[in-house]
């Protein structure tokens, strides 16, 4: 297989290089990972100035923009081919529900999944890395699984690993997202020149963690594996909609 690997923690990360040495048996393997850490970076794309991309002493290849710089410069002008898979991840914390929306993680994959290339997201639910070598290994099994068992290029998933002991890990299990409540409100402060400055507060807890969320297979200790799509589409409101706009008097 040819694996094309990035993240959002920073291509420094461990969960980087976690990722890296679980799947470099699997075949060959290039990294374009971001220079800074860009959790909460979601599909941005840097439109305003140019990209650079170096090369780290490891191989890694690092640019000065986001998760979805990186692929897509990996895909559209590094590569010398197409990738069979996209990988992102190993997040330092988790990407469930509305996380994903926010998630440099899940972006990178997605941009992938844009070019067609069937991508995988993944990340270990708490921060810190405490079972990050059992992380790895389910990444690597995943992985496998998917070499032998290839899915459709238009293949998104979103993958939630527990914090346990690889021994300890349950089932995998196919799930929807869950929801969160709002986020918490932002923490307001004043710097050193008595000027407000705002931290972006905690998320929100789960909202819905019912049976078959990614919340709850992973409250069970088992591994949550959620298929994304992108269209965002609101169909059920398409006929309130439409009788909305044609409820217009004397309208067009
Ligand atoms: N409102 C907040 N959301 C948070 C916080 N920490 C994490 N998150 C959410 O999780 C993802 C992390 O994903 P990443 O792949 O971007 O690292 C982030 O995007 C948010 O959705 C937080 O403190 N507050």
């Amino acid at each position: 297989m040819r694996l094309l690997l990035s993240n959002d923690d920073g291509y420094l990360a461990p969960g980087l290089a976690a990722l890296h040495q679980a799947l470099r048996p699997l075949g060959e393997v290039t990294v374009v990972g971001p220079e800074q850490n860009c959790s909460g970076a979601s599909n941005s794309l840097t439109l305003w100035r140019p990209l650079s991309v170096y090369t780290a002493a490891n191989g890694f290849h690092y640019l000065n923009g986001t998760p979805t710089d990186c692929v897509h410069v990996a895909l559209t002008g590094m590569l010398d081919h197409r990738p069979d898979l996209v990988v992102s991840g190993i997040n330092n914390g988790q990407n469930m529900g509305d996380d994903t929306l926010y998630s440099g993680t899940v972006a990178a994959a997605t941009e992938g999944f844009l070019f067609g290339v069937p991508s995988i997201a993944f990340s270990l639910v708490e921060k810190n890395w405490a079972h990050l070598d059992a992380a790895a290994r389910v990444a690597a099994d995943i992985v496998e699984h998917f070499a032998r068992r290839p899915l459709p290029a238009h293949t998104l998933l979103n993958v939630n690993i527990p914090n346990l002991p690889y021994e300890a890990l349950g089932e995998w299990r196919v799930t929807r997202l869950g929801k969160r409540h709002p986020s918490q409100p932002v923490i307001r402060q004043t710097n050193p020149r008595g000027e407000d400055i705002y931290w972006i507060g905690a998320a929100g807890e789960a909202f819905d963690a019912s049976e078959g969320t990614d919340f709850h297979a992973i409250a069970h200790g088992c591994v949550s594996i959620t298929p994304l799509q992108l269209d965002l589409t609101h169909t059920q409101m398409l006929p309130t909609l439409r009788e909305w706009v044609h409820g217009r008097r004397g309208g067009p």
